[in-house]
């Protein structure tokens, strides 16, 4: 069966967290758009549910309830409260439904969040994210996070390290794999020659060296020789004043050098309709970009804009 025509397999993250609410207001809201399916404990979805055997049972039971790959998770969900004996679980149905998507019966993945500290409690989870645990599956060395809006795309080239941390973790030939991951992400995606800004790790991008020496020691000679390769890349840019709404009409991505530095511009201007996508991976792979949300879990305030638009994206991305 051609890709476009396979369901999403989606895995259910967290119980605890919105991740079971989001998955079925998308079902509700979205009338049939997107053919996904669950892998999850049926019992922690709200709303009508059509348990399926097969992801290729998925499209038929879209009209009558959001199609579930059921799978005993053991206790029943209290919302806000991690239960360590779900973690190994909630690992299981991501394995699960990487396994399906590799196999191509299903189009692509979309992952509800995961708490990671309630997974490493409760299960020794390895990993800071998805991020890591999808390359590890997937059995590729390098992947890429790249968060999206209609207004900005942004990618952090260290992810979930402590801050100290970044500037040994930072490396001229991590950097660059970073950048072409990404460059080859975006052409792929239709950019003929993706405008790619590059952020600076110090403040005023080090100030010619008054505030730091990385951008003069091997940032600005990194950027020099891919310029010359022919990649539309500038930088290092200050980061300060690189996503203001004019600034962002000159690139189509923004490369920053921490978490923080590319997180907190997206979820900024759009946290309701970003979308976390890995790059990078011999499948695609999109998540809202928010989290499990415990302080509102399991009280109906929870917004399915984000995991509704990663749905979107993954059916695109998978055409
Ligand atoms: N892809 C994933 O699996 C992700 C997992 N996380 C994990 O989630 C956990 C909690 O992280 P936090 O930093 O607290 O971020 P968070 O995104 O869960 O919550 C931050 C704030 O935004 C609100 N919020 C989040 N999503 C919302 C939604 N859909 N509708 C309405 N309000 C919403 C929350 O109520 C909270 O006040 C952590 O373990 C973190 O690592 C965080 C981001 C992505
Ligand atoms: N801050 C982004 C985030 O935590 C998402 O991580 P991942 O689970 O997609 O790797």
């Amino acid at each position: 069966m051609p890709r476009a025509d396979l369901p999403i397999a989606v895995s259910i993250g967290e119980p605890a967290g919105i991740g079971p609410e989001i998955v079925s207001q998308a079902w509700e809201r979205m009338s049939g758009e997107v053919d996904f399916f669950v892998i999850g404990d049926a019992s922690h979805l709200n709303g009508p549910v059509v348990r399926i055997s097969h992801p290729a049972e998925a499209a038929g039971a879209m009209p009558r309830g959001l199609p579930v790959l059921s799978r005993e998770f053991g206790p029943a969900r209290m919302p806000g409260t991690a239960q360590p004996e779900h973690a190994t679980h909630t690992i299981r149905a991501i394995e699960e439904a990487v396994a399906l998507t590799m196999r191509g019966e299903a189009a692509a993945l979309t992952t509800a969040p995961i708490h990671k500290k309630a997974l490493k409690d409760g299960a020794g989870f390895a990993y800071p994210g998805h991020t890591e645990f999808l390359a590890h599956l997937a059995g590729v060395d390098d992947v890429v996070m790249m968060l999206a809006c209609p207004e900005l795309r942004v990618v952090p080239a260290t992810i979930h390290i402590p801050l100290a941390d970044v500037p040994t973790a930072l490396t001229r030939k991590g950097l660059t794999q970073t950048i072409r991951i990404t460059w080859e992400a975006l052409r792929d995606q239709g950019l003929a020659n993706p405008r790619i800004a590059l952020a600076g790790l110090n403040p005023h991008a080090g100030e010619g060296g008054a505030m730091g020496r990385e951008e003069l020691d091997w940032i600005a000679p990194l950027v020099a020789d891919l310029r010359a390769e022919g990649l539309a890349i500038k930088g290092p840019l200050p980061a300060d004043t690189m996503f203001h709404t004019k600034a962002r009409e000159g690139y189509d991505v923004a490369i920053c050098m921490y978490h923080d530095q590319a997180l907190i511009p997206i979820k900024t201007i759009d946290f309701a309709g970003g979308v976390n996508v890995t790059l990078g991976l011999p499948f695609v792979r999109t998540s809202p970009d928010h989290g499990t949300a415990f302080d509102i879990a399991g009280t109906g305030r929870a917004d399915p804009t984000s995991f509704i638009a990663a749905l979107r994206m993954a059916r695109e991305m998978s055409r």
